[in-house]
C-alpha cells in the first residue's frame, strides 16, 4: 500500500543518486516531547547527511528558536514546517533521507498527537522498521500502545523500542529493565515478534552512533548500528513470484512486454507462469531491462517480462508462478483505517486501488471497531476519521490478492472517495470470504429485451429526488397517470410506501438511508428488467448514492429528475406537520433542518415547482421520455 505524497519526485531523485546502496526506511513515533525530532536530527547531522543550505538555515534557526542556548537544537531540523514550530508539535509526515556507508535511508517522522494516527499510517505504509520513542521518566503511554498497534497493524515487522532521556534517570539499568518487560507482552500481545529495546540519550548521544560508557550494563547495538544492520523482508516466507502489471509496453507488433516492480520472489526465463484474473499460462520468454536481458529478477526490481505465448493482460493483472498463484476473490474479511473527513458508510462504493488494480467496493458490513488504545472491539455502525475497524468488504470484480501477512504489495489496499478522489482510507486483506464464489448467475432465457419489447416500450428508471414536501410524489403521480393513459407499462416505488414494507427496518441516520437507497435501487433495476418503466420517488440526499442506482443501469435508461423546491417554500407547505415537528427539535435527523441534503450537479431534469405547475413539470418529464 503506498498512500501518494507530494515528496514522490524527491525520494525518486534521492533514490537515483544511491541506486547500488540496500535501502532502509523507517518511522518513528511517539509523543510530542519523547524526543524523536531531537533524535531524527542528531542522527542527519551526525551522518553528515545535511546539504550544505540546510546546515546553515539550521545555525541561523538555532539561534532564533531553538530551546539549546548556543548549541544547535536538532528538533529544528526535523519540524521543518512553519506551522507546527508555532504549535510546538509535528503535524504532519515529514520524510527526511540520510545515508551511511552500509546503507541509505528513508525516514517518515510520524506526529504523537492523538488525532494523527491518518499521518501515522500514512508513513507507515511503506517502512520496513518503526522506532517506537519512550520517555524513560514516563514509560509506556496509551500513545505507545496506539501506535505500536498500527505498526502491527501495517505489517512492520521490526520494532526498534528507543528508551529515550536515559540521563534523567541517572543511567538506571532497573527504569530501562522494566519498560522492556512491559513492552515485551505488549509486543507478544500484537504479533510483533522482532524488537530490540536500547537505552538512549539522544540529546547527549549516548548510544545513538556508538555505545555509551554510560550504560555499561547495556552491551547491545547503538541506534545506528541497529538501523544498519537489521535484516528486512517486505514479504513472508516463500511466497511465489507475482509481478502487478503497470503497464503493457508494445512499441512494435514484434514486442508485446508486461512492465511492472517485481512484489515478490524471483523469475527467470523459462518459468511456468499463470496471468490473474484470467487464469491463462505461459512461460517467461524475456526478462528486459534498461540496462540489457536478465538471468533472473526478484523483489523490488522494475523489469518488463515478454512470454511465450500470446496472453490478453492488461494494467492491474498479476503475473504470477503457475505453481504457487495467489488467489482470486471478490469478497474479503478486511483491517481498515478511515481517514475520511466524512465517515464511512457501509453500502456507499468506493474506488479500491490494490496492487496496480482499482476497482469499485463497498464494505458490505462493519464486523466491529477497535479500540486503537486497548485493542477491544467495540460495536459500530459506521466509521469516523482515524478509526479502525475490521469489516466485509465486496468489490465489483474479482482481483488477485494475497493476505497482507504475507505481502503487503497484494495484500494492502486504499480506498478512494468516488467524487472527491481523495484518499479515505488504508486497509489490509486477512482473507477471502467464499460466499461469492458459490453463487453464480442464473441464465433467463426471456431476457429483458424480449420482455420489454411484447410491452412495447423502451425500460426506463425515472429517479425522482429533492427534500420532502418538494413535490416528488405529486409530480411522479401525474407523470404515472399520463404514461398508464397512453398504454405504457409503470410501476412508482415510493419512499413512504416502500418504508412500510421492504425498508420498515430502516430509519434515518446517514447510514440507514444509504441502504434504503441502495435496496430501492436494486428493486428498480429488477423492474427495469422486467421491462418496466420505473418511478422511483425517494428524497436520496446523497449523490454517491444517486450515483450508485445510476451504475445498476445501461447508458440512457436511467433519468434524474431533481425537483428543485427551496427549502423555504417545503417547509411553508409542510404537508404532513413534519419539518415543524423537526424545528421543536420532537423529529430528529430530518432532510434540511439537521441532516443534509446534496442538490444533484448533472440532472437530466431540473423541475422549479415555484415557477411551475406541477401538471407543466410532468408534462416534461413525458416530453422527455417521448421526444
Ligand atoms: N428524519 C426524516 N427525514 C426525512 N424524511 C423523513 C424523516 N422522518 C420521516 N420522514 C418521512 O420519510 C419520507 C422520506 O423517506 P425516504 O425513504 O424518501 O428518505 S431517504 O431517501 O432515505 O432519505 C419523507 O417523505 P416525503 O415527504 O415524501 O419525502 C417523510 O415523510
Ligand atoms: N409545482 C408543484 N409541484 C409539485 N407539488 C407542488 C407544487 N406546488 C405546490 N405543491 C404541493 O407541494 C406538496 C408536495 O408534497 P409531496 O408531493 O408529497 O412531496 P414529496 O413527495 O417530495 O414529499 C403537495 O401538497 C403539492 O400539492
Amino acid at each position: 500500500m503506498s498512500v501518494a505524497t507530494d515528496t514522490s519526485a524527491a525520494v525518486a531523485t534521492y533514490l537515483q543518486q544511491h541506486e547500488t546502496k540496500d535501502l532502509l526506511r523507517f518511522i518513528t513515533c511517539g509523543s510530542v516531547d519523547d524526543g524523536k525530532s531531537t533524535l531524527i536530527g542528531r542522527l542527519l547531522y551526525e551522518t553528515r547527511a545535511l546539504f550544505a543550505d540546510q546546515l546553515s538555515a539550521l545555525e541561523s534557526d538555532s539561534r532564533r528558536h531553538g530551546t539549546q542556548g548556543d548549541a544547535i537544537d536538532y528538533a529544528l531540523l526535523m519540524d521543518g514546517l512553519s506551522a507546527e514550530r508555532e504549535q510546538g508539535i509535528t503535524i504532519d509526515v515529514a520524510y527526511r533521507f540520510f545515508s551511511t556507508e552500509k546503507r541509505k535511508f528513508i525516514v517518515a517522522d510520524c506526529p504523537g498527537h492523538e488525532q494523527y494516527t491518518r499521518n501515522m499510517a500514512t508513513g507507515a505504509s511503506t517502512a520496513d522498521v518503526a522506532v517506537v520513542l519512550v520517555d524513560a521518566r514516563k514509560g509506556l503511554l496509551a500513545q505507545t500502545r496506539r501506535h505500536s498497534y498500527i505498526v502491527s497493524l501495517l505489517g512492520i515487522r521490526h520494532v526498534l523500542l528507543a528508551v529515550n532521556k536515559m540521563d534523567l534517570v541517572g543511567y538506571d539499568f532497573a527504569v530501562f529493565d522494566e519498560i522492556v518487560d512491559g513492552y515485551r507482552e505488549l509486543a507478544a500481545q500484537l504479533g510483533i515478534d522482532n524488537f530490540q529495546a536500547i537505552p538512549l540519550s539522544a540529546l547527549q548521544g549516548d548510544n545513538l552512533l556508538q555505545s555509551s560508557p554510560q550504560t555499561p550494563w547495556y552491551d547491545g547495538p547503538s541506534v545506528l548500528e541497529y538501523l544498519e544492520t537489521v535484516r528486512v523482508e517486505r514479504t513472508r516466507g516463500d511466497v511465489g513470484f507475482r509481478l502487478p502489471v503497470q503497464w503493457v509496453n508494445r512499441p512494435n507488433q514484434d514486442f508485446r512486454g508486461f512492465a511492472g516492480t517485481v512484489a515478490a520472489g524471483t523469475v527467470r526465463p523459462g518459468d511456468e507462469i499463470v496471468a490473474l484474473p484470467s487464469g491463462r499460462r505461459s512461460k517467461v520468454a524475456r526478462i528486459v531491462t534498461a540496462d540489457g536481458d536478465l538471468d533472473i529478477a526478484g523483489e523490488g526490481q522494475a523489469i518488463t517480462l515478454t512470454l511465450a505465448d500470446e496472453l490478453d493482460i492488461s494494467r492491474g493483472d498479476v503475473i504470477a508462478d503457475a505453481h504457487k498463484p495467489p488467489q482470486v476473490s471478490d469478497q474479503f474479511a478486511a483491517h481498515l483505517l478511515w481517514m475520511g473527513e466524512q465517515a464511512l458508510l457501509p453500502g456507499r462504493p468506493y474506488w479500491l486501488k490494490i496492487g496496480t488494480r482499482t476497482v469499485s467496493a463497498s464494505i458490505t458490513e462493519i464486523k466491529h471497531k477497535i479500540d486503537v488504545n486497548t485493542q477491544e472491539p467495540l460495536a459500530a455502525k459506521h466509521l469516523e476519521l482515524n478509526e479502525v475497524a475490521y469489516c466485509n468488504i465486496y468489490l465489483d470484480q474479482p482481483v488477485p490478492f494475497e493476505a497482507y501477512a504475507d505481502n503487503r504489495t497484494l495484500g494492502g489496499f486504499i480506498l478512494v472517495d468516488r467524487q472527491s478522489d481523495a484518499t479515505v482510507a488504508a486497509g489490509t486483506l486477512d482473507f477471502a470470504l467464499r460466499r461469492a464464489g458459490n453463487i453464480h448467475w442464473q441464465h433467463l432465457d426471456v431476457d429483458k429485451t424480449a420482455r420489454a419489447r411484447i410491452k412495447g416500450q423502451q425500460p426506463r428508471c425515472l429517479w425522482f429526488t429533492g427534500l420532502s414536501g418538494s413535490g416528488k410524489s405529486t409530480i411522479a403521480n401525474l407523470v404515472d397517470k399520463r404514461l398508464h393513459a397512453m398504454g405504457y407499462h409503470t410501476f412508482i416505488l415510493d419512499g413512504d410506501n416502500v418504508r412500510h414494507g421492504l425498508n420498515k427496518d430502516l430509519g434515518f441516520t446517514d447510514e440507514d438511508r444509504v441502504e434504503n437507497i441502495r435496496r430501492v435501487a436494486e428493486v428498480a433495476k429488477l423492474m427495469a428488467d422486467a421491462g418496466l418503466i420505473v418511478l422511483v420517488s425517494f428524497i436520496s440526499p446523497f449523490r454517491a448514492e444517486r450515483r450508485m442506482a445510476r451504475d445498476l443501469f445501461a447508458p440512457g435508461e436511467f433519468v434524474e429528475v431533481y425537483i428543485d423546491t427551496p427549502l423555504a417554500v417545503a417547509e411553508e407547505r409542510d404537508v404532513k406537520g413534519l419539518y415543524a415537528k423537526a424545528r421543536a427539535g420532537q423529529l430528529r435527523n430530518f432532510t434540511g433542518i439537521d441532516s443534509p441534503y446534496e442538490v444533484p450537479e448533472a440532472a437530466e431534469l431540473e423541475l422549479d415547482t415555484v415557477s411551475d405547475p406541477a401538471e407543466r413539470l410532468a408534462q416534461r418529464v413525458i416530453d422527455y421520455l417521448i421526444e
